[in-house]
């Protein structure tokens, strides 16, 4: 079996494939100062409810935005797996040409989104991952990476209405029945809600009129099966794209 960690800023989400088979995952929260022997311990327990022993896992592959726990997260591997994991940067295969001024910089899931989006779709794309941050990523027909934009997240934005302005509460992120809404709680789920839809809306459409191939338009992350319903561009949400990137990147280094 091969064990996919993907790190994102909120969550860590885990998963085991069997062959090209997906068979258990698991999402815990993502936090800087827990150990390797912490984590440890809680991948342990979520092995053992689901019966996979520690030992059925044969490789390790992880992507990571949150550095300080790259290396908490091979060094588990090491010690609790006795495995030398795959870590998705400098010398990894990736197959896809990067088209960013420094190719380095650009966050390892948006890599992986990239690959799995053009593995499983192999025509132009845009990829919405609604993480921490919301990130739009391009790739072109001939399945090269070009770039894309960074937006706050709609949690963060939602955190930020709250923290900054006294009388307002922190609220649910839904959508509300209105746009003219009639009370506080409704009015901030209004401006947040449909305000979130008109930037996703806005950005891929001028994505589409820069790029000119008609790219198909996917979503995964967290909060993407709130917001794709009411979207006038993103066509599916897939929402283990980046476990399935993982995988096949795995496979393109094994
Ligand atoms: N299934 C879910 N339902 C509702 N909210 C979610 C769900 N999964 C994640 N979230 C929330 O969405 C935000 C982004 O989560 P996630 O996609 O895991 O981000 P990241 O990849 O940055 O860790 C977080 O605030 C998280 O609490
Ligand atoms: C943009 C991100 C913060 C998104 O992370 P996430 O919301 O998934 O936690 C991450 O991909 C990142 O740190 N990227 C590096 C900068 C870049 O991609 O240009
Ligand atoms: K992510």
């Amino acid at each position: 079996m091969l064990l996919v960690i993907d790190v994102g800023n909120s969550n860590i989400v885990l998963g085991i494939y069997h062959e090209e088979r997906l068979v258990k995952d698991w999402r815990v929260s993502t936090d800087k100062f827990k150990t390797a022997d912490e984590y440890g311990i809680l991948f342990h327990d979520l092995f053992r409810l689901a019966g996979i022993g520690f030992s059925d896992v044969k490789d390790i592959i992880i992507s990571s935005v949150v550095p300080t726990l790259t290396g908490v997260l091979e060094k588990l591997s090491r010690q609790y797996f006795e495995i030398t994991p795959y870590v998705v940067g400098p010398g990894i295969k990736t197959g896809m040409p990067i088209h960013y001024d420094n190719p380095k910089e650009v966050g390892a899931d948006r890599i992986v989104n990239a690959i799995a989006g053009y593995e499983k779709y192999k025509t132009a794309l845009i990829i919405v991952d609604f993480g921490t941050a919301t990130t739009f990523d391009y790739v072109n027909k001939k399945g090269e990476y070009c770039g894309g934009a960074i937006a706050p997240g709609l949690m963060i934005s939602m955190e930020a209405l709250f923290q900054k302005a006294s009388k307002l509460p922190r609220v649910e992120i839904a959508r509300p029945a209105s746009i003219i809404a009639k009370n506080t709680v409704n009015s901030m789920q209004a401006g947040i809600f449909f305000g979130y839809v008109g930037l996703v809306d806005g950005i891929v459409q001028r994505m589409k009129g820069e790029g000119k191939e008609s790219p198909k338009v996917i979503a995964t992350g967290g909060l993407a099966s709130l917001i794709a319903p009411e979207s006038t561009t993103i066509e599916s949400v897939d929402e283990f794209l980046t476990l399935e990137g993982l995988r096949i990147i795995y496979r393109r280094n094994k």
